[in-house]
């Protein structure tokens, strides 16, 4: 079984460093990983992607060519993409049981309402990959109820979109320095919708209460509001993040297990000292 990551989120939240810090993590604990980019605009990577979108399109080209702006320069490359989804199912064909990392690019749109992502893990599917959806949200959404809660609602949406496993990861821990600590930040890592309702209300004018609680309603009963932080200094939390993903997707289920050629070895090397 072949599986994949498909990291997510606003603009500058964090999704290229999380990749990067996956690739780090995994081959340092001797996982073969494959970065894939889906960022017709990136520019550099710590790692070389195994397969790069920028081969086939490139947002300076469209930009230049088709006298596009960034922002629907961006979304005519993506839609490049599904039409020539040929491209990438070719390119994902060569990686036989492996674990692919997908870089996205972080324009909001993609994931609330172009159905370009939907075709992705479409044809992710049909390669025979199961995927899950990584949504990153930088931790400055914590720092006020209103940000979380339109990150809530992105992430949501994207969620209820493309239909797959799904984790919700707070990046940026780093920079909260000792308040990642504290109460009042853990209370928003697996929130009670009847707080974050209360919350809610204290900032807004009592015109938008029954909104909120509509809201509130709508994220209780998808049972999705959960978070788990992610300081990449730290790797523990990297451990636990993919952990969660590796669930997520029963990654190690199908996984021939290491120890009987390791097992092997030993007896090889028995034999060698057998007198
Ligand atoms: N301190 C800290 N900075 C981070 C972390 N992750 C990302 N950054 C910084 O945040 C900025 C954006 O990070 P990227 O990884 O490029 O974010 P992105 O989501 O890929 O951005 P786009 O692709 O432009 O949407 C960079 O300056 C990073 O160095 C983190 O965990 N801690
Ligand atoms: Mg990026």
């Amino acid at each position: 079984m072949k599986h994949a990551i498909l990291v997510m989120g606003p603009a500058g939240c964090g999704k290229s460093t999380f990749c990067s810090t996956i690739l780090t993590h995994c081959q340092s604990i001797g996982r073969s990983v494959h970065l894939v980019n889906l960022d017709p605009a990136a520019e550099h990577f710590e790692y070389k992607p195994s397969i790069d979108l920028r081969d086939l399109i490139t947002l300076e080209d469209v930009v230049e060519e088709l006298q596009y702006g960034p922002n629907g320069g961006l979304v005519y490359c993506l839609e490049y993409l599904v039409n020539n989804i040929e491209w990438l199912e070719e390119q994902i064909e060569n990686f036989e049981d492996d674990y692919l990392i997908i870089d996205c690019p972080g324009q909001i749109e993609l994931y609330t309402h172009f159905p370009i992502m939907k075709n992705i893990v479409a044809t992710l599917t049909k390669c025979g990959y199961r995927t899950c959806g990584a949504y990153l949200l930088d931790s400055q959404f914590v720092q006020d109820v209103g940000k979380f809660f339109a990150g809530v609602m992105s992430a949501m949406s994207a969620m209820v979109q493309l239909e797959i496993p799904h984790i919700n990861v707070l990046s940026k821990m780093d920079l909260l320095g000792d308040r990642a600590e504290s109460y009042e930040l853990e209370r928003y890592f697996d929130p009670d919708p009847n707080l974050l309702l209360e919350d809610v209300n204290k900032e807004s004018s009592p015109k938008m209460h029954s909104l909120n609680r509509a809201l509130v309603q709508l994220i209780e009963e998808f049972n999705m509001v959960s978070f788990i932080p992610l300081n990449i200094n730290d790797e523990d939390s990297v451990t636990l993040v993919l952990s969660h993903i590796d669930n997520a997707i029963q990654y190690g289920e199908d996984v021939e297990p290491k120890e009987p050629k390791d097992m092997e070895d030993v007896e090889d090397d028995d034999e060698m000292y057998d007198f």
